[in-house]
């Protein structure tokens, strides 16, 4: 139970009449007991954070609880009226809630500092709650809240604004649309060889830098590496250039260690020196080498040219004016003899423009490059076991990768950006408007009152475009996507009564049995872990704690062929209860597959458009009859996000399970209709 749940305050009855009176007005004493009453859970205390419980609190919303990860940061303030200049450093949700409940000391807020992915937050939280808004930045959490939510079959109002563009969208599950039921757009992607070997813009040198560079010498080690150059080789990227890729790679994190380990006896000659030769090997070894390949640079303008050190720092390059091949040494035609004075793009020193906006000379990055690299090596060698990752507002990162994407901007001819660019590009920024927060959040409690007043026909999903005709558009939600890797699948809630006294495959034959899936050989999954299949049981006679499942956990549970929708299984604890099945059970839908896809290549997973209900729970299955039926009318099936395992400590199993319509259908008639049955 959530800790507004179990609140005493009756904030209905404590109100000052002259405080809701205004509220009540508008609203209509029932809707405003409503609202008044109703359990909302915010997630995320940014920009539309911050707005929409200031909303929410002088709206008269009585029990709000907050959740956000974040501390506040100096740049947030001047968009996220609830923070002032002393809260930088303190928890953004902490603080929220002292300035909002300033505006209405008659609303219980609670709030926590933690992320909403943490496994206390599991089903059983939010099925504490009416309503779910989302005030998020990424899609890993919006993608983790919606299906939270569609499992526990609580409303959410999701939310999202970029500039001037924002977005609200109501989601009623089983009903509606869900988050998950458009794809979205995944962040652009650049071939290996475009970053590695031959960029042609700025963003192409500013990636190198930032994602490879970066984490190279400072970051985590990147066991991807060799995977993302197989496949690179595997997609028709050059293998022999490739290979030479690889060769770059075991020098770099050689030289790291080399740094590292002068930085860790505070040799600053050394890690000077170390640095210097990092400088040679990316900007003059690497690239002698991609010369010597020829093939490379037959269809290419312009060659590369390489630098050398001890002439850049002197602001002298090799670079020739048309960048064709190595010309005779020339001094950079905008090197200043100071990294202090630097200069304009057109190369003329303006002490009148601001720091960050001067485009810097070679001599200028290289002086950066070895300030900022020799802090960060002494930052992350002081502590090998927390490799840094980068962060547009650290300053030190910021400096080394606006220096060391211009110096390779400089090595292939591209145009150098300043670091306020860079900073933008690195961080893929948009300007946060607090004016579309505003506007978003206003149409956030819309669409709240309209949900609480359980007048779904009324909701709209409201976009903000400008350039369109209309800078505000609505329209009511859509329909469910039958494709959908989310909504479309089956939710089981299961009750154990010990983790360690119920084994995995005790569960499993549980589900099986309410599923109608006896006959199925089953692959169980834990997120993108496999625990168990028809070749692999091992994990079947384990009991739930060694197999590494808590409460909240989600077990998803296919048919081997996936013909089947996916059944999730959500475990939570009763100490008392025994195993049983809560209601009646709805069976997995079929889907039809032309080629029976892997779950990790579900783009090829079909959905069947075949009522269940309409077939004997067996025949819903492998049957040849049943498969000719749903061939030819399904469409494409989407994976599902990959889920991690939410929970609490835990003891025997109950099953409950409801489609979303079926639970839909009891929380509109008010009524419970699930009955316990005994199973064992
Ligand atoms: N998994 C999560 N759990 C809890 N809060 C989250 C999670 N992911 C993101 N958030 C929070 O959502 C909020 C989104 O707000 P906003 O878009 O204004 O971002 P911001 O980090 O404040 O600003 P900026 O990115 O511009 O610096 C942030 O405060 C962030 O900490
Ligand atoms: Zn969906």
């Amino acid at each position: 139970m959530s800790a507004v749940a179990s609140s005493s305050k009756q904030n209905g009855e404590a109100a000052q009449p002259a405080r809701y009176a205004l509220a009540e007005a508008i609203l209509g004493k029932e809707a405003f007991s409503r609202t008044n009453t109703a359990k909302i859970l915010v997630v995320g205390a940014g920009g539309i954070g911050c707005e929409l419980l200031k909303n929410l609190v002088l709206t008269g919303f009585g029990n709000i609880e907050i959740i956000d990860l974040d501390t506040i940061d100096l740049s947030n303030l001047n968009r996220q009226f609830l923070f002032q200049k002393q809260h930088i450093k303190k928890p953004k949700s902490l603080v929220a809630k002292q300035t909002a409940s300033s505006f209405n000391p008659l609303v219980n807020i609670f709030a926590h500092h933690a992320n909403i992915k943490e496994p206390r937050f599991g089903v059983a939280y939010f099925k504490g709650f009416d309503l779910v808004m989302n005030a998020l930045d990424n899609l890993d959490a919006r993608r983790w809240v919606n299906k939270m939510c569609v499992a526990a079959n609580i409303p959410l109002i999701e939310s999202g604004t970029t500039g001037f563009a924002g977005q609200v969208q109501p989601i009623r599950p089983g009903m509606t649309e869900c988050y998950d039921c458009v794809p979205k757009a995944t962040p652009k992607t650049f071939p290996v060889c475009t970053i590695r070997s031959t960029p042609s813009t700025p963003i192409h040198c500013i990636v190198w830098a930032k994602s490879w560079l970066f984490t190279q010498l400072f970051g985590a080690d990147d066991e991807t590496e060799d995977e993302e150059l197989n496949k690179a080789v595997a997609d028709g990227e050059d293998a022999q250039e490739i290979d030479s890729l690889r060769k770059e790679a075991r020098e770099m994190r050689d030289m790291r260690a080399a740094l590292f380990a002068a930085a860790k006896n505070g040799d600053s000659d050394k890690v000077r020196s170390v640095v210097e030769r990092i400088f040679n090997k990316v900007y003059k070894n690497d690239i002698e080498r991609l010369l010597g390949m020829e093939e490379m640079w037959t269809h290419r303008p312009v060659k590369p040219v390489p630098l050398v050190f001890a002439d850049a720092v002197q602001g002298v390059s090799s670079v020739g004016s048309n960048g064709a091949a190595p010309a005779p040494p020339a001094v950079d035609s905008t090197a200043t003899t100071s990294a202090a004075a630097p200069t304009t793009s057109n190369g003329s020193t303006d002490a009148s423009t601001l720091k960050d906006q001067r485009t810097l000379t070679l001599q200028d990055n290289v002086q950066l490059f070895l300030s900022s690299a020799s802090s960060l090596a002494v930052r992350a060698a002081s502590d090998p076991t927390n490799p840094l990752s980068f962060d547009k507002d650290d300053d030190e990162a910021l400096d080394f990768v606006t220096s060391t994407s211009n110096l390779r901007s400089i090595v292939y001819h591209i145009d150098r950006k300043t670091r306020f660019e860079v900073k933008q590009m690195a961080g893929n920024i948009i300007p946060a408007i607090a004016s579309t927060n505003a506007i978003i959040s206003g149409m956030l409690v819309l669409q709240a009152l309209h949900i609480l007043s359980g007048e779904w026909e009324k909701t709209r999903t409201v976009t903000l475009a400008r350039g369109s005709d209309r800078y505000i558009a609505s329209f009511a939600p859509g329909e469910p996507s039958s494709k959908c890797g989310t909504c479309q699948d089956v939710y089981v809630p299961v009750t154990v009564c010990g983790l360690e006294r119920v084994t995995l495959g005790e569960v499993v034959e549980k589900v099986r049995g309410a599923m109608g899936m006896e006959d199925e050989e089953v692959v169980v999954y834990d997120g993108s872990r496999i625990l168990a299949d028809p070749d692999f049981e091992d994990n079947l006679e384990k009991s739930l704690k060694d197999v590494g499942l808590q409460v909240g956990s989600m077990l998803t549970i296919t048919d081997e062929d996936q013909r089947l929708q996916a059944v999730n299984v959500v475990l939570s604890v009763d100490r008392e209860a025994a195993v049983r099945i809560l209601g009646e059970v709805a069976k997995p839908k079929p889907r039809a597959v032309d080629e029976p896809p892997t779950r990790d290549d579900s783009d090829d997973d079909i959905v069947a458009e075949v009522d269940p209900a309409s077939l004997p729970a067996k025949e819903v299955k492998k049957t040849q009859a049943a498969k000719e039926q749903v061939t030819g009318i399904a469409g494409k099936k989407r994976p599902h996000p990959d889920d991690e395992p939410t929970s609490s400590e835990a003891n025997g199993v109950i099953v409950e399970a409801s489609t979303p319509e079926k639970k839909q259908r009891t929380l509109n008639d008010g009524s419970n209709a699930q009955a316990a049955i005994e199973l064992d």
